[in-house]
């Protein structure tokens, strides 16, 4: 399972949690601006595109991008969206992008959501896996600007296009279904509620946080995307760099899994979050925190040489290091 999310405050902020119950030795990855993009299907780019950073699988040979943002703070993240997506034959008609092509294809080109949306009217999710050793993963995608997201999945009969005005994102199931699941909550709140239930009788508010009482707490991908809707509209942090980046790990931490509480059968392992990252799109830092290693790391994509054309990592941290204070 992952949750994705956006958060604004004076700067805008881009992030998910990553679960799962394998790692490909993910990493954080630069791609600078003359790097030679290779397509299967279309003309490689080879000239001068927008930089990226984001988090990638670890095989230097492509930007096997997760989640990723460009020197223009537009963002995409792919999630899980195992047994509805359905990617197509190739199409004469289209531009054909294959699905880990996809995140490195928009984020070189494009500036905005509204960009995009142009795009992908012509955009064809071509079925190619990447390698026989990596077929292609079913996916869905969450793509943020500092002003509005949208959610693509490619459906059996369709590249379907949501507006998504949360700007968050789990797993199953569709979009549409996940907005309206969301009526079935319209009665919880952060405020204390009213006692609209048996009004002769004095039902105590024997405790904080009561207006939240219905907000799912397991793990499920539905359950995760009202906990983290519910969270994130009630966030409140100052605009300073240090409270936004904090509360929105604290809003990721609301979906967080911990490892043990979510046994998959087969291959005999626990999903759990494996990392959870926030960019400043607007800074371009990359900021991160492993499962192993709960202090908050930064890649700043501007410390760097973004005129090159070679590939850039930086290994995860994923060891504790405790801060004593005797
Ligand atoms: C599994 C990952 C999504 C995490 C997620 O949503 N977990 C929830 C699982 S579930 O709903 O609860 O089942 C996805 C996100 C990005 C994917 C990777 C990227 O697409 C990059 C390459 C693409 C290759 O085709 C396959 C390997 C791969 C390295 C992918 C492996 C895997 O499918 C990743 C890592």
């Amino acid at each position: 399972m992952c949750s994705a999310a956006n958060y604004t405050t004076k700067n805008h902020y881009f992030g998910r949690n990553f679960d799962y119950e394998i790692s490909y030795n993910e990493q954080v990855m630069i791609t600078p601006r003359n790097y030679p993009l290779k397509f299967r299907k279309i003309n490689d780019i080879t000239t001068t595109h927008y930089a990226i950073i984001g988090i990638s699988a670890g095989i230097n040979e492509y930007p096997l991008y997760y989640d990723a943002t460009n020197e223009k703070g537009l963002s995409m993240a792919g999630l899980n969206f195992a047994g509805y997506t359905k990617y197509h034959e190739y199409d004469s008609n289209k531009l054909n992008i294959t699905p880990f092509e996809f995140i490195p294809y928009i984020l070189s080109k494009y500036e905005s959501v509204d960009d995009v949306k142009e795009a992908l009217e012509n955009i064809n999710l071509v079925n190619i896996n990447y390698s026989d050793k990596l077929p292609l993963s079913p996916l869905h995608w969450i793509i943020s600007d500092s002003e509005s997201s949208i959610t693509v999945e490619c459906l059996k009969d369709e590249l379907k296009v949501y507006d998504n005005p949360l700007g968050i994102l789990t797993n199953n199931p569709p979009f549409d279904l996940q907005m309206f699941n969301l009526n079935n909550y319209r009665r919880v709140s952060n405020k204390t509620p009213s006692n609209d239930f048996l009004k002769d009788y004095n039902l105590d508010v024997y405790s904080r946080g009561m207006g939240g009482m219905g907000i799912p707490g397991d793990l499920s991908s539905m359950s995760r995307f009202v906990k983290l809707a519910f969270t994130l509209t009630n966030s409140l942090s100052d605009d300073s760099e240090e409270s936004s980046v904090n509360q929105f790990f604290h809003i990721l931490a609301s979906v967080e899994q911990q490892n043990g509480c979510t046994f998959i059968e087969s291959p005999d392992k626990y999903e759990y979050t494996i990392y959870s990252s926030c960019v400043n799109t607007s800074c371009g830092i990359y900021y991160y925190r492993t499962y192993g290693n709960s202090q908050i790391n930064a890649v700043n994509m501007h410390n760097e040489n973004l005129d090159t054309d070679k590939l850039i990592t930086y290994p995860l941290v994923n060891k504790e290091k405790f801060n004593f204070q005797n």
